[in-house]
């Protein structure tokens, strides 16, 4: 899709999501606060250019200047840790890279290689007990950087929380990770260290805002009753193929609309918001705009994306069509979608999470659901990853009409996969290691921190 050239994820970068509660309001005003690089004026405009094969050219991060060659350097090392490391001075910063060896972007991990020591310590040593083993001998020096360039991997240790970041050297600068989400590190906690966090939802939001569109589009067209209608007879041949097909077929149109003058109720206007924002509005699918943040986004990304802000949840609850979860998990992990929440929406409301399972209490929802507070939802995250609330599955499976006259098929489910393309991967690991350069090499400011927040308060500034 092509955005315009203004589009305010240039001039107006945020972080990862909006943001949305009270009680996570410190934390998240970190991420709203217009605290990012701005990117330097002369930076191409990413929508008006042609798309290349790197995604975070699109985003307008600069280039960096290699100044090594691949001829020198192996560029999937495994190197494990040395003995030594602890006692010698290391030639040049060490950088501990946790997780897999980088896939996509030999040339800047060439660059990386040049400017950093990086040791990429084997799995074992990143279980938590190994690790906190490791961290107390100081196994790895003092390392000025954390790097983890995938989500699947990298996270072997649990949490990063006051047990192990108690345990950092002092001379760590930067933690800079893939996700968009950042609830498996306190990032309050290494901000009062000194440790600027730095996430990498700018790599994921162009995915995680098109696996939404489908799921927006779903809660209105009712996609797993007229999928599921098409194929489970054949499966478990408990229902006769042709009838399931003809009476899906034939009452699914009533409960359908296009989602065109509807109003899309966004909680979170950060990068993913924005962008589904963009998608989902004028002239594509009409929809009109409406967001909650705890901080007011710039006139001019309003204006750009013809959103309407809302200052209360309780406002924006009331006015949507289709409510879409877009923003951090709270810092106290707990929900914000609640009974008391859903009691705002309007019956028949649609409800969307892509952002964090935690954010919602299912049951509330299973109970919306039954009532027909909420009249469709799509949830691609859960409360209990790997699992599903069973009261959701079965109203994502069932074929036939419930006791009160509801049609099946009115939840869709996913399994945590919006964000999850290849090129969100590629600018995963271009981004974390930009973030390092630019701090531990350069001595600059952060592409995509999330806690300077904390960091200045931390310094009294
Ligand atoms: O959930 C995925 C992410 O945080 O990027």
């Amino acid at each position: 899709m092509n955005l315009p050239s203004s589009f305010p994820l240039v001039k107006h970068q945020k972080l990862g999501c909006g943001a949305v509660n009270e009680r996570s309001r410190h934390l998240v005003s970190t991420m709203a606060e217009p605290t990012n690089t701005p990117m330097p004026a002369s930076t191409p405009v990413p929508a008006s250019t042609p798309r290349s094969s790197s995604p975070l050219q699109q985003y307008s991060i600069p280039s960096l200047t290699p100044n090594a060659t691949t001829a020198t350097i192996p560029l999937w090392p495994s190197t494990t840790s040395s003995p030594d490391t602890a006692t010698r001075k290391p030639q040049r910063p060490i950088v501990l890279h946790i997780g897999d060896p980088i896939k996509y972007n030999p040339d800047t991990y060439a660059e990386f290689n040049a400017a950093f020591e990086v040791i990429r310590p084997p799995t074992p040593e990143r279980e938590r007990n190994e690790l906190i083993r490791a961290l107390k001998e100081k196994r790895w020096g003092h390392f000025s950087a954390i790097f983890r360039p995938f989500w699947g991997t990298g996270g072997e240790m649990g949490r990063w929380d006051a047990e192990l970041i108690d345990l950092l050297p002092s001379s760590v600068k930067v933690f800079a990770s893939a996700g968009a989400g950042f609830d498996w590190a306190d990032t309050k906690l290494l901000g009062e260290r000194g440790i600027i966090y730095c996430n990498s939802g700018l790599a994921a939001a162009e995915a995680v805002a098109d696996f939404s569109v489908a799921m927006i589009i779903s809660t209105f067209r009712h996609l797993p009753w007229c999928m599921n209608a098409a194929t489970f007879p054949y499966l478990t041949s408990s229902s006769d193929a042709r009838s399931t097909f003809r009476e899906c077929h034939a009452r699914a149109t009533a409960a359908s609309h296009n989602p065109r003058g509807h109003t899309l109720g966004l909680i979170g206007f950060g990068n993913i918001g924005q962008q589904i924002a963009a998608k989902m509005g004028n002239p594509a699918f009409g929809m009109k705009i409406a967001y909650y943040d705890v901080v007011r986004k710039p006139a001019a990304v309003d204006s750009e994306l013809r959103a309407t802000f809302y200052e209360k949840l309780e406002g924006l609850m009331k006015v949507s069509d289709c409510v879409v979860l877009c923003t951090p998990a709270s810092a106290d992990g707990r929900p914000i979608i609640t009974a008391e929440t859903f009691g705002y929406l309007r019956p028949g409301t649609r409800f969307v999470n892509i952002a964090r399972g935690s954010l919602v209490d299912e049951e509330a929802l299973a109970d919306a659901l039954d009532s027909g507070v909420v009249g469709a939802a799509a949830l691609d995250v859960h409360m209990d990853e790997p699992s599903v609330n069973e009261r959701l599955v079965r109203m994502a499976t069932g074929l036939g009409f419930d006791d009160r006259g509801q049609h099946p098929g009115r939840v869709m489910l996913t399994c945590h996969n919006a964000g999850g393309t290849v090129e969100t991967h590629v600018g995963f690991e271009e981004l974390s290691m930009r973030n390092i350069l630019r701090v531990v090499r350069d001595g600059g400011e952060a592409v995509t921190p999330v806690n300077l927040h904390w960091l200045r308060e931390k310094k009294g500034v």
